[in-house]
């Protein structure tokens, strides 16, 4: 079996005298894709931000491959290999495919000092990257972002994960407001993830889309994991919905 990747230990969160998470572990191994699942509420959103260095943890603490680390900003995450997809993540509508994929880490030609991007070699990495995430219409790497689809803009921030080699990738509702193509178009890029080395950790109010893609479900309910071990392929979408809901025997 792989081994792990990310441990969060017994971590909690309030906000004030809201307990948003309490006492939740969650491990994540290499190359495994695990789908986070769980009612409005129920604390998916603070874990992963605690993750992503976006928000700290009250307790607990965090290991990458069983070394302890602190997430004190997203930079500290992203150094670790951490990448967190948001839906419209972090993309900049005006600037082009190519400029956005490199965005703080442009590659640059000639004297360092000069400090000149190297905009020849972004578009054509962007153009082999957006034909590896299935972007197969004639976009241009020039094209700006703002010209694409909400599909296509995930697709490019999934993209630049995988071009700088995240380790993980957490992919937070990233099917929200898709349209059916695009939708699976997203679900076939987390397949590729997994089959190009990376892991994931992926969010979403569908249960379906979770279950088509992911090798393992966890369960949050009120700030706590309810179930860490659900097998997508042993059990059923119903039997998922009970755990979410509480309402299992
Ligand atoms: N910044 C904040 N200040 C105060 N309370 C917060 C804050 N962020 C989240 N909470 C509370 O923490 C709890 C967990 O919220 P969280 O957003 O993590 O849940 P979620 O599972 O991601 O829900 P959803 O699916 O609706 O996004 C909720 O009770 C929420 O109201």
């Amino acid at each position: 079996m792989a081994g792990e990747l990310v441990r969060m230990q017994n971590i909690a969160k309030s906000y004030g005298r809201i307990r948003a998470i309490e006492d939740v572990t969650l491990t994540v191994r290499e190359k495994e894709i695990v789908g986070l699942l769980g009612d409005n509420g129920a604390g998916k959103s603070t874990l992963i931000k605690i993750l992503s260095g976006a928000v700290p943890a009250t307790s607990g603490d965090i290991f990458i491959r069983g070394e302890k680390v602190e997430m004190r900003s997203t930079t500290d995450a992203i150094a670790r290999g951490i990448e967190t997809i948001y839906q419209d993540s972090a993309l900049v509508p005006q600037l082009s495919i190519a400029r956005n994929l490199f965005l703080g880490r442009e590659p640059l030609k000639g004297p360092r000092f000069l400090n000149r991007m190297d905009q020849a070699r972004m578009n054509e990495v962007a153009a082999e990257l957006l034909r590896q995430v299935g972007i197969t219409k004639n976009i241009a790497p020039t094209t700006p972002i703002g010209a694409l689809s909400g599909g296509e803009r995930q697709a490019v921030a999934i993209a630049r994960a995988m071009y700088f080699d995240s380790d993980l990738i957490i992919l937070d509702e990233p099917t929200n407001n898709l349209g059916v193509a695009e939708t699976q178009g997203v679900l076939n890029f987390v397949r590729n993830a997994r089959n190009s080395g990376h892991s994931c950790i992926f969010i979403a109010h569908n249960i379906h889309h979770v279950f088509q893609v992911v090798d393992r479900i966890v369960v949050m309910r009120r700030g706590r994991v309810v179930a860490d071990a659900i097998d997508p392929k042993k059990t059923s979408v119903e039997e998922v919905e009970k755990v979410i809901t509480g309402m299992e025997p």
